[in-house]
């Protein structure tokens, strides 16, 4: 990821305060740096979408400023206003395609309003479907492509214009497991090759772990918490920060095997989840453990916990502490056995 510490997009001291006098938007400042992933995280009726609808003024602030590329946008004619807005995509959770236009038709959209020759339309439009990875789609139509390819579709017309800056609300709300993955690797993929800045809001902490380096969390219209994602996930403050964290999802076997090719995995029920098992292991043979990831799983019966660790280099130690650790009962598996 590219991050710079040059401000793209600046919020200063906005406020948002709907024509029902309901105010969504406390004074708020928020600044987003060039190439960060901004991950905006709260729970439903924080204010995300508002605050993320202020940024290209699809929503117009009650007071304050919004300064993209230094520049104040509350300050635009509407007629600049659409020419900067080109320069900001957006995707949205339920991705908004036209269904009487087939794949090719949604992407040119963007770029038939942007006054593109048709020449050129056809050339960017099939440049974006490569991208995206569904240049042999291009004559399908919305109602033949599942959510994750639509969410492609709607990911190229946003890029249409070369945008710099990519707003996504919920963009994977509405997709399974397997097509959210795929789309937050088309995200990160397409952030790191166009250097794009890429604010997100979503109510699923997964999301900002997979792709974020930086984040919010927004209570009650305002940002209780904000920082780098380690940071944040390795100290969480506010108590709504905490317990968003604590609905993370345990560890994936890939992504352990991601960090160490020479892992195993320990795997302990019941009685032995509170026993000092790595610790005397260490202490008995002398062996060398980094622990990669762990967790435990409340079952309705027991608990169930799960320890991902790599030993040193002394292999004739490395066996006597796994035979010890098998001797108590557990279960340890190199990553040639659960792979
Ligand atoms: N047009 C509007 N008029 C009045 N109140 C509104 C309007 N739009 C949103 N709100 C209120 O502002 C608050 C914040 O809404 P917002 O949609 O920004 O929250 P959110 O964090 O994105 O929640 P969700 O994830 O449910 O969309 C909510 O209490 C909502 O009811």
């Amino acid at each position: 990821m590219h991050s710079s510490t040059q401000p793209v997009i600046e919020l200063c001291n906005i406020t948002k305060t709907y024509p029902n006098g309901f105010q969504a938007i406390y004074p708020l400042s928020l600044s987003v740096n060039r190439g960060d992933i901004m991950g905006i995280i709260g729970y439903s009726g924080a204010g995300k979408s508002t605050l993320i609808r202020l940024i290209n003024r699809l929503e117009e602030p009650t007071s304050g400023e919004v300064r993209i590329n230094g520049e104040n946008i509350l300050e635009l004619a509407e007629s600049t206003l659409q020419k900067r807005r080109q320069k900001i995509g957006m995707i949205f959770q339920h991705f908004n395609l036209l269904s009487s236009r087939d794949v090719f038709g949604n992407v040119s959209f963007a770029l038939e309003i942007a006054g593109w020759k048709k020449e050129q339309i056809k050339t960017r439009v099939y440049e974006l479907l490569s991208i995206v990875g569904l240049r042999e789609k291009a004559h399908f139509y919305p109602s033949q492509l599942s959510g994750g390819q639509k969410q492609r579709v709607a990911i190229a017309r946003a890029l249409s214009n070369h945008p710099d800056i990519l707003l996504c609300d919920e963009a994977t709300s509405a997709l399974d497991t397997k097509s959210t993955k795929s789309i937050l690797e088309l995200l990160r993929s397409i952030q790191a090759q166009l250097g794009l800045t890429i604010v997100l809001i979503t109510h699923q902490i997964e999301v900002v772990r997979e792709i974020c380096n930086k984040m919010c969390v927004m209570s009650g219209g305002e940002i209780v918490e904000m920082g780098s994602v380690e940071t944040i996930f390795s100290t969480p403050k506010h108590t709504i920060t905490k317990e968003l964290l604590s609905y993370l999802p345990a560890v994936s076997e890939q992504e352990v095997l991601a960090q160490s090719k020479n892992a195993y995995k320990i795997s302990f029920v019941g009685e032995h989840i509170n026993e000092p098992l790595i610790s005397d292991v260490i202490k008995r043979f002398g062996v060398e453990v980094n622990i990669l990831a762990g967790n435990i799983e409340p079952l309705s019966t027991m608990k169930v916990g799960h320890l991902f660790v790599e030993f040193g280099a002394d292999e004739a130690k490395n066996q006597q502490a796994i035979a010890y650790l098998k001797g108590k009962q557990l279960l340890v598996e190199h990553f040639d056995d659960w792979s």
